[in-house]
């Protein structure tokens, strides 16, 4: 008997996380439910299970504490059914950085930057050895522009998008597919949870279309997908002038504009 794909998402309780565990749910994948909302969970479980017949796991984790972080990093390493890791779980942070507590701050760097490297790692290993499986990690374009005046979120977000890159040119050659997704404004509670007042935003896009879209870069084995990107020139443009520049650089000598005045 063949054992089915499983796929463990985190921040499955709700908005991008719960629209992945409907769409792998109904592509034939059973599932691994994270998140701190057990009831959100058990509820989406049982609308899943009933729907589509998966057999859908939960297990309740805050992603900032060490122990619960731990229980699925060991659910990773050690159920070989789980073939695709979607590290989705993440919230922002609004306002100022000299306004932002530096609590807050260091729980935000927890969930969206070392709670996904960690977890990656856990599973990182077995897929490697095994040649196959997946590993999506949700960033964010506010990682490409430090103009949008969200230092840290958009920081934990360059983050996940340089491990992504980093790690897809570690395992491609070893059969493990990673894919960095970058939305943009997505109607969810993320904005809520920010204290951020969604309805005085543009147009935000629609949590299913921006999975579907997001899908379609996993099912091209694309590494960096970009729905909102209507214009694909502008991230291959970027990441040409990137290799050119690091193409350039000549290290054992200080560059011309940098050599003080004779
Ligand atoms: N919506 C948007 O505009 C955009 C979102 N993104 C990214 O998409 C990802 C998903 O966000 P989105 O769906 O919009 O946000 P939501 O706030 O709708 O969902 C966040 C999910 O993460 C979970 N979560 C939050 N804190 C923790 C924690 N401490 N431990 C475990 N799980 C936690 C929540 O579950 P629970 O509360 O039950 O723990 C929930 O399931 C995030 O990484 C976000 O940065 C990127 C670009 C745009
Ligand atoms: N989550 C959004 C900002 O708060 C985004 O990443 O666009």
């Amino acid at each position: 008997m063949t054992t089915r794909s499983t796929v463990l998402i985190t921040g499955a309780s709700t908005g991008i996380g719960a629209t992945y565990a409907d769409r792998f749910a109904r592509r034939g994948h059973d599932l691994v439910l994270v998140a701190r909302d057990k009831a959100r969970l058990e509820a989406l479980a049982v609308r899943l299970r009933d729907e589509t017949g998966a057999a859908v796991d939960i297990l309740a984790a805050d992603l900032t504490q060490p122990g619960d972080l731990a229980a699925v990093e060991a659910r990773l390493r050690d159920d070989a059914r789980i073939d695709t890791l979607v590290n989705n779980a993440g919230a922002a942070l609004s306002g100022p950085f000299i306004d932002q507590s530096t609590d807050s701050i260091a729980r935000l760097i927890a969930l969206n930057t070392t709670a996904p490297a960690r977890l990656a790692s856990a599973i990182a290993p077995r897929l490697a050895r095994a040649g196959t499986g997946a590993i999506v990690n949700i960033g964010s374009v506010v990682g490409l522009a430090p103009e949008f005046g969200m230092s840290v979120y958009g920081a934990t977000k360059a983050f996940v998008l340089f491990l992504s890159q980093g790690l897809s040119v570690e395992l491609a050659p070893k059969g493990v597919y990673v894919q960095a997704v970058l939305p943009a404004g997505t109607r969810t509670e993320i904005w809520e949870r920010a204290g951020i007042d969604a309805s005085a935003m543009p147009d935000l896009m629609e949590v299913g279309a921006l999975v579907d879209a997001a899908l379609v870069g996993f099912d091209r084995r694309e590494p960096v997908t970009i729905p909102p990107l209507h214009d694909a020139s502008h991230w291959a443009a970027l990441d040409a002038a990137r290799l050119g520049l690091v193409g350039d650089l000549r290290q054992a000598h200080v560059a011309e504009r940098y050599r003080p005045a004779a």
